[in-house]
C-alpha cells in the first residue's frame, strides 16, 4: 500500500472514474479540461472503452430483437447486486476468526464487532487482497485510492447502527464477465468492500430477538453489475459464472444455500424499444433457482400493472418462496435515509502499482482460459464443460460442495498421454461410476498414478476396455492402493492375445451354443454377430479383444 498521493492527483483521478463510470464522452468545455489531464495511454484506454460500450450496446440491440415468448411486446431488464463473502480468517476490521454456521452463537465477536465504546477498526490487508484479486479477475480498474464511509440504519444485528462500507470511493470500477450464452457480456460497475450484519431470529413464544454476533463484521465484497441482463436464464448464467469465477480465485466460496453468496435482483420492464422502466429490487435471494423464479414473477408483476395503465413504483421487494411472488417490503418514499458519511476511523486505502502488479502475476488461470487451453487440447466442448462443473461444484447441485479439482487431475493424467482418452475415462467412466455410486469427485478414491496406469494398460492393449472399467469399479469399491497392472494380473484380467487356442475355443463354444445367430451371419447379415462377440465377451471375462473376437467369428461363419 502506498504512501499518500500527491492531492490534485488524486483529485484527477476520481474525476476521471466519474468520466470512466459514466460512459460521457460527450465533448464540452468540462471533458475538455478533463481530457488534457490524460495520458495516452488513459486516453488509448477511454477508446477501448468506448468501443467496449458500442459492442455491448450492439449486442444488447441484437438480443432485445428476440422476443421473449413469455411476454410478448416487452423487454426484460436486470441488473444484479451480488454480496459475497470474503474467504479470509479473519474479519474486516477485527483479528476474530470468521465463525461457520454451526459454531455456538456469539462465539466469534471481537469488542469491536459488537461496538464497545473505544473500538478502532483496524483494515484487513487479506481481505483487501482478495478483493483486489477478483477486480482483477473481472477485468475491473483497481483503484489506487478507495475509501470507507458508513451507512447507517438501525437494526439489532447492527450493533454500531452503521455498516462500513465503500459508497463513494469503491476499490475498483469497471470491467465485466462474459456469459457463454448467446455470447453476453455483462458490465461490472464496481466492487466494495463493505461488513456484514450479525444475525437475528426472531423468537415468537416470547417475544423476544435472539441475536448472533458471529457473522458481524466479516468482509464481504458486492459486486454491482450494469443492468445488462434480459432473461431470467442470463441472470443465473451471470451469477453461476461469477460463482465459479469467486471460487477459482479463491476469494469466496459462493455458497448460495450457506449464506456465504446472496444476491439482490433489480428488474424492470419497458415496452420493446423503449427505455428501461423503473426498478424494483428483490432482496437477499439466496438460490439460483428461487432467483430466476422471482425475476419471472416480478416481470409479470410489473407488465400487469403497466398494462392496466398504472406505474410501477420504486420499491425494494421480497420473495416469498412458498407463494412464488415478491411482495413490497418498503417504497422508494420509505427508504431510509442512509446518512453516508466518510468513516472519520478509516484513513483512505491506498494500493500502489507494484502491490497491484504483483497480485495480478499471482493470478491463476481463469475459467475463460481453461476453457480455451482445453479446447485447444481437441477435447469436445461438452467434456471440457463437463470437467469445469465439477471444478466450479454444478456437478453436486449448483449450491451444492465444491467439486474441486477436476481439472488439475485431467491435467497431472493427461501428462504424457493422450488428451481424449484421459478425458474420456474421466468424464465417462470415472465420473459416471461416482454418479452411480452417488458419490462426489470430491470422495474419488483413484489417485492420478492409478488412473495413469489403467488409461496406459488399455491404451496398449494389455486388459481391454471392458477390463478397465471393471478395475475401475474394484478402486471405488475397495479403495485400493493397488496399481491397475497389479490388479489386472490378481484379478486374471491381462487381455487374451489372440494366440489362436483360447480366442477359437471361446468363438466356437459360442457359435455351437448360438446356432441361429450363426446360421444368419452365415446367410451375409453380419451385424448378428454382434450378439455372439457378446457371447465369447462374457465367457473370457472381458478378457479377450472384441475386435478379433469379431474378426475370428466372421472367419469362422464365413
Ligand atoms: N432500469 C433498471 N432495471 C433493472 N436494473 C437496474 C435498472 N437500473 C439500474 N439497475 C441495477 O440496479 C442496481 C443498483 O445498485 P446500486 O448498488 O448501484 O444501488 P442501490 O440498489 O440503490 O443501493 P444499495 O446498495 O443500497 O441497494 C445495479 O445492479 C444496476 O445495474
Ligand atoms: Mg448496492
Ligand atoms: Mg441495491
Amino acid at each position: 500500500m502506498a504512501e499518500d498521493e500527491g492531492r490534485t492527483k488524486v483529485v484527477g483521478t476520481n474525476r476521471l472514474d466519474k468520466l470512466h463510470g459514466k460512459v460521457d464522452y460527450t465533448p464540452g468545455p468540462a471533458n475538455a479540461e478533463l481530457l488534457c489531464l490524460l495520458s495516452p495511454a488513459r486516453l488509448a484506454q477511454i477508446s477501448i472503452c468506448s468501443l467496449m460500450e458500442i459492442y455491448v450496446r450492439l449486442v444488447h440491440t441484437i438480443r432485445t430483437l428476440k422476443e421473449d415468448p413469455r411476454w410478448p411486446g416487452w423487454e426484460l431488464v436486470v441488473g444484479i447486486e451480488v454480496h459475497a463473502q470474503i474467504k479470509s480468517r479473519a474479519k474486516l476490521f477485527s483479528e476474530t476468526f470468521t465463525a461457520d454456521l454451526d459454531e455456538p452463537p456469539n462465539s466469534h465477536v471481537s469488542p469491536f464487532d459488537a461496538a464497545f465504546p473505544g473500538t478502532l477498526p483496524r483494515l484487513n490487508s487479506k481481505c483487501v487482497e482478495l478483493g483486489v484479486r477478483t477486480a482483477i479477475a473481472l477485468n475491473a480498474e483497481v483503484q489506487r485510492r478507495s475509501a470507507f464511509d458508513r451507512k447507517h440504519y438501525f437494526y439489532a444485528d447492527l450493533p454500531s447502527g452503521y455498516q462500513i462500507t465503500q459508497q463513494y470511493a469503491p476499490i475498483a470500477r469497471g470491467g465485466g464477465l462474459k456469459l457463454d450464452r448467446d455470447d453476453v457480456f455483462v458490465r461490472i460497475k464496481q466492487v466494495q468492500l463493505e461488513q456484514d450484519t450479525g444475525k437475528s431470529a426472531f423468537l415468537p413464544r416470547n417475544h423476544l430477538s435472539a441475536i448472533d454476533l458471529n457473522r458481524a463484521g466479516t468482509g464481504l465484497m458486492e459486486i454491482v453489475s450494469e443492468p445488462d441482463m434480459r432473461s431470467p436464464e442470463e441472470a443465473a448464467d451471470y451469477v453461476r459464472t461469477l460463482q465459479a469465477l469467486l471460487r477459482c480465485v479463491g476469494s469466496s466460496d459462493g455458497h448460495m444455500e450457506q449464506g456465504s453468496l446472496r444476491c439482490d435482483v433489480n428488474v424492470s420492464v419497458n415496452r420493446a424499444g423503449s427505455p428501461p422502466g423503473t426498478r424494483c429490487e428483490i432482496k437477499n435471494l439466496n438460490s439460483v433457482k428461487f432467483m430466476m423464479i422471482a425475476i419471472t414473477c416480478e416481470a409479470h408483476r410489473q407488465i400487469e400493472l403497466l398494462e392496466s395503465g398504472r406505474s410501477v413504483p420504486q420499491e425494494t421487494r421480497g420473495f416469498d418462496e412458498d407463494r412464488a411472488e415478491t411482495y413490497a417490503l418498503r417504497s422508494k418514499e420509505d427508504a431510509p435515509d442512509y446518512r453516508y458519511m466518510p468513516d472519520p476511523n478509516l484513513p483512505p486505502l491506498l494500493l500502489d502499482q507494484e502491490y497491484i502488479t504483483k497480485i495480478r502475476n499471482d493470478m491463476p488461470e481463469l475459467p475463460d482460459m481453461t476453457r480455451a487451453r482445453l479446447l485447444a487440447l481437441d477435447l469436445s466442448r461438452r467434456d471440457t464443460d463437463v470437467l469445469m462443473d465439477v471444478d466450479s461444484g454444478r456437478e453436486v447441485g449448483f449450491d451444492g460442495e465444491l467439486g474441486g479439482g477436476a481439472v488439475a487431475y485431467f491435467d497431472s493424467v493427461a501428462r504424457g498421454r493422450d488428451p481424449k482418452a484421459v478425458v474420456n475415462w474421466i468424464t465417462h467412466e470415472l465420473l459416471g461410476q461416482l454418479a452411480f455410486r452417488r458419490e462426489t469427485f470430491k470422495e474419488n478414491p483413484i489417485s492420478v498414478e492409478q488412473m495413469g496406469n489403467l488409461i496406459d494398460l488399455v491404451q496398449t492393449g494389455t486388459i481391454t476396455g471392458t477390463s478397465g472399467k471393471t478395475i475401475l469399479r474394484h478402486l471405488l469399491s475397495n479403495h485400493s492402493q493397488d496399481m491397475p497392472s497389479k490388479l489386472a494380473e490378481q484379478l486374471l484380467l491381462i487381455a487374451v492375445r489372440d494366440d489362436g487356442s483360447s480366442l477359437e475355443k471361446w468363438c466356437s463354444e459360442a457359435i455351437s451354443a448360438l446356432p441361429e445367430e450363426a446360421k444368419i451371419v452365415r446367410t451375409g447379415n453380419v451385424r448378428v454377430v454382434n450378439k455372439i462377440v457378446g457371447r465369447v465377451m462374457k465367457a473370457s471375462r472381458g478378457r479377450a479383444n472384441a475386435e478379433d473376437v469379431r474378426a475370428m467369428l466372421l472367419k469362422m461363419l464365413q
